[in-house]
């Protein structure tokens, strides 16, 4: 099996908000961390000095995706999970070419994970039964669509189907799973109204924040029988 602690867990996308918060949770239990990073935010100087190892990448093109790879198979050996947390939301907007909202949607959430698992997949293997995982972040939207984030909704969507392929492909020392949260937390920049209306799509009515996430990242880990699911992290919005 190997001592899951000194194999390193890689989150994509880990500067800020979810990301920054997995890698702060695992750094907490002297769990090594890996993060891509695409902005230096302060808060990468300060993940630097909690023990990860913080690599810039620009997952916008398949060579950047490529090469961060590439540095991460010169960096360790294995990997206890790769968390693929990277994203973007953008919505079709006047003004905004169609054709690049898509290529940029697909870029992020389906060629970069692609490539990822398929280039750090030996990184996984060799530990034993359900000793490595991957979890894919999608959508609550995936379920439903978007109206307004029709491309964004489209590049989850194909995500999620790829939680299932890469779990037949890499069953049994490997689970893949993923999680599709709905409102988890606000930007700085929503207004007061929007944020009533989208507390108001929900059951539970809060945007619950980072732990929310945390705690199944930690389940999924644990489990050594889950693989191929979505978990919905979304305050019952269905049943709205
Ligand atoms: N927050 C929420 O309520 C919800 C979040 N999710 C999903 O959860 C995940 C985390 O959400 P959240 O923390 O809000 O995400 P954010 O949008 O706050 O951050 C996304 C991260 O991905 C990085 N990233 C985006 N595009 C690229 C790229 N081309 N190359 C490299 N890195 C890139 C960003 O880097 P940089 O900071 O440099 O731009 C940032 O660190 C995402 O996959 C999101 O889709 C799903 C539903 C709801
Ligand atoms: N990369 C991101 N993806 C998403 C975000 C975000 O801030 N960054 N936010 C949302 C919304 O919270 C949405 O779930 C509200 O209904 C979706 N995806």
């Amino acid at each position: 099996m190997g001592n899951t602690k000194t194999r390193p867990i890689l989150i994509t996308g880990g500067g800020r908000r979810i990301g920054l918060a997995l890698a702060h949770h695992f750094l907490s239990q002297q769990q090594p961390v890996i993060i891509s990073y695409r902005t230096l935010y302060p808060a990468i100087e300060q993940l630097t000095a909690a023990g990860a190892l913080c690599i810039q990448a620009d997952f916008s093109s398949d060579e950047g995706v490529l090469a961060f790879a590439d540095i991460v198979k010169e960096k360790t050996q294995g990997l206890r999970a790769i968390i693929h947390n990277a994203g973007d939301w953008v919505g079709e907007k006047p003004g905004v070419a169609l054709p690049d909202v898509l290529s940029r949607m697909l870029q992020i959430h389906v060629h970069a994970p692609y490539l990822l698992n398929h280039a750090l997949e030996r990184l996984l293997r060799g530990f034993g039964h359900a000793a490595s995982d991957i979890i894919h972040f999608t959508d609550y939207v995936v379920e439903c669509g978007s109206d307004k984030h029709i491309a964004y909704a489209a590049s989850k969507a194909a995500l999620d189907n790829m939680t299932r392929s890469f779990a037949r492909k890499l069953a049994p020392e490997v689970k893949v799973n993923a999680i599709a949260p709905a409102l988890i937390l606000f930007n700085d920049d929503d207004d007061a109204e929007y944020r009533q209306q989208a507390l108001n799509k929900s059951l539970m009515k809060i945007a619950p924040g980072e732990k929310e996430i945390i705690d199944l990242v930690d389940y999924l880990l644990t489990s050594c029988y889950v693989t191929g699911r979505t978990f919905g992290v979304d305050g019952g919005r269905p049943l709205r």
